[in-house]
């Protein structure tokens, strides 16, 4: 398998000293994955090198022959500002590490400086280039209104600028290894956004999916981290975990916000370090996928009222998206029902049926709790009954109508009463709420008066006689 390069920038290490280059390439691959690595031995190289590669981050040694670490980063900060250099030096004096600073260093250590301290410094660095790479991505995806690579979306059917936006904003964290969350109601496609967060990385490796929702804690570590042989009674062979599986691909922690606060710890551990334990191995393995979680909960919710963590949330929110619910793009309705119609049509052998005129308006003030998935059941399902030419409005009535079962609440309007009747507004009459309700129903059912009335939940005669006495 060809190695994945992590991170996508490279990492240029200068130094005159050959077992220094050796011993902190070994480290930084060892200790935080990084892959992406050059080595320059005789300083006078360094800027044809840079000039070669597509360095974002250098490690300069300060006391070198030929040309000094303190030239070499003048150099560097003039005629590469985007790269960021962190100066390792022998010395530890204030004064050279302050100098350095002005000149434009990103961090300065010195070399006997604890090596998992030096680590974090390069992984902070990292973490900054990435920022600004993903930065100037998003802006050249703002400005030119593009894809890149709009084939990996062609199964998620949308017109929705926020959708689009959404595309555009993964498109510029493709190439980042930090995990990524995806949350939104059950049924707006979160699953097709994780394949698609995977089809953009061009990573190797698999997409490994994995439902956390009632895994207990044994199991959790099992799925995910693998054991060694005899780990416990039963293991009779030694088994790789999902973690291992997804090697240099992405791993898919489908429905996050139900995971133990036991199982949240070992996740948080797993982050943070980069590495885990078999179970029943004391030998440490490195994480090498990305990890992508999903969940329809609320976990800012969760973790304000203290049933998710905080650090963990945070941290799996280094990238975050946010699937609109499909009753907040409507317009997306009817291509999405064209789309399934043709689909299922194709699927069970059958001719496409013409759609009546009253469905789309139907659908269009239906408030969709199960979404996508919930709109292809019910395409499905028709088309599954559908004999004539025209299809059967007899599926969707039953549950568009008022026998459906009805929207999630949004967290912001858990207060219905309020929303509809502001503490500091008189209360209208019952009559005006009757007439103002009347009038939006034959609005919505464009004066359609048989939808009209199931849409408030009267019998037609029972409307009529209503709309009678309001022109009278
Ligand atoms: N924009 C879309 N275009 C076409 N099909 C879609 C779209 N969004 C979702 N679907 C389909 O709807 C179904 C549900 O999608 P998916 O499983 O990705 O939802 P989810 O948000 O992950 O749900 P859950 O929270 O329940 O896991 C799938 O069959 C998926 O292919």
């Amino acid at each position: 398998m060809q190695k994945n390069l992590y991170p996508q920038f490279g990492i240029l290490l200068i130094d005159d000293e050959e077992a220094f280059l050796r011993s902190m390439s070994i480290a930084l691959e060892r200790k935080a994955g990084f892959t992406h690595l050059y080595r320059c031995q005789d300083s006078r190289d360094a800027m044809a090198m840079i000039a070669e590669h597509p360095i974002g981050i250098v490690l300069l040694d300060m006391t070198m022959p030929h040309i000094s670490g303190d030239k070499l980063l003048q150099t560097i900060v003039t005629e590469r500002p985007d790269i960021s250099v962190i100066v390792l030096s022998g010395l530890n004096q204030i004064e050279t590490a302050l100098d350095c600073m002005r000149l434009g260093a990103f961090d300065y250590f010195v070399k006997t400086t604890e090596e998992q301290k030096l680590i974090e410094g390069i992984k902070r660095a990292v973490r900054m280039q990435e920022m600004h790479v993903e930065n100037q991505a998003l802006r050249r995806h703002v400005l030119t209104n593009t894809l890149e690579q709009p084939d990996v979306f062609a199964n998620i059917i949308t017109q929705d600028k926020r959708m689009r936006a959404v595309f555009q904003y993964l498109e510029s964290i493709s190439s980042s290894l930090q995990p990524a969350l995806i949350t939104g109601e059950s049924g707006v496609g979160k699953e097709q956004i994780a394949q698609a967060i995977h089809d953009l990385s061009k990573n190797t490796g698999p997409l490994v999916s994995v439902n956390v929702a009632g895994l207990d804690d044994n199991v959790f570590s099992d799925t995910l981290f693998g054991h060694s042989r005899g780990a416990f009674t039963g293991a009779e062979s030694a088994r790789s975990g999902m973690i291992e599986q997804a090697n240099g691909g992405t791993l898919f922690l489908d429905e996050i916000g139900d995971l133990s606060p036991t199982a949240q710890v070992k996740l948080l551990r797993l982050l943070q370090e980069g590495e885990y334990y078999p179970l029943g191995s004391d030998r440490p393995k490195r994480l090498r996928a990305r990890i992508v979680a999903a969940t329809h909960q609320n976990l800012t919710e969760k973790q304000a009222s203290g049933h998710f963590r905080k650090d963990l949330y945070y941290r799996l929110k280094i990238h975050h998206v946010e699937i609109p619910a499909l009753r907040h793009r409507v317009d997306d309705l009817p291509l999405l029902f064209e789309y399934f119609l043709t689909q299922a049509a194709e699927e069970m052998g059958k001719t496409k049926p013409t759609i009546p005129k009253e469905l789309p308006i139907l659908l269009a003030n239906y408030q969709w709790p199960g979404n996508i998935r919930e709109l292809k059941a019910l395409i499905y399902d028709a088309v599954s009954r559908h004999r004539s030419k025209v299809l059967s409005m007899e599926t969707f009535r039953s549950v568009l109508t008022n026998n459906g079962p009805s929207a999630p609440q949004d967290p912001s309007a858990n207060n219905t009463a309020r929303v509809f009747f502001p503490i500091d507004q008189p209360l209208p009459s019952l009559q005006e709420i009757n007439d103002l309700l009347v009038e939006e129903a034959m609005k919505r059912a464009q004066g359609n008066q048989s939808l009209a009335s199931r849409l408030i939940g009267v019998s037609q005669p029972a409307l009529s006689k209503r709309l009678n006495k309001k022109t009278s």
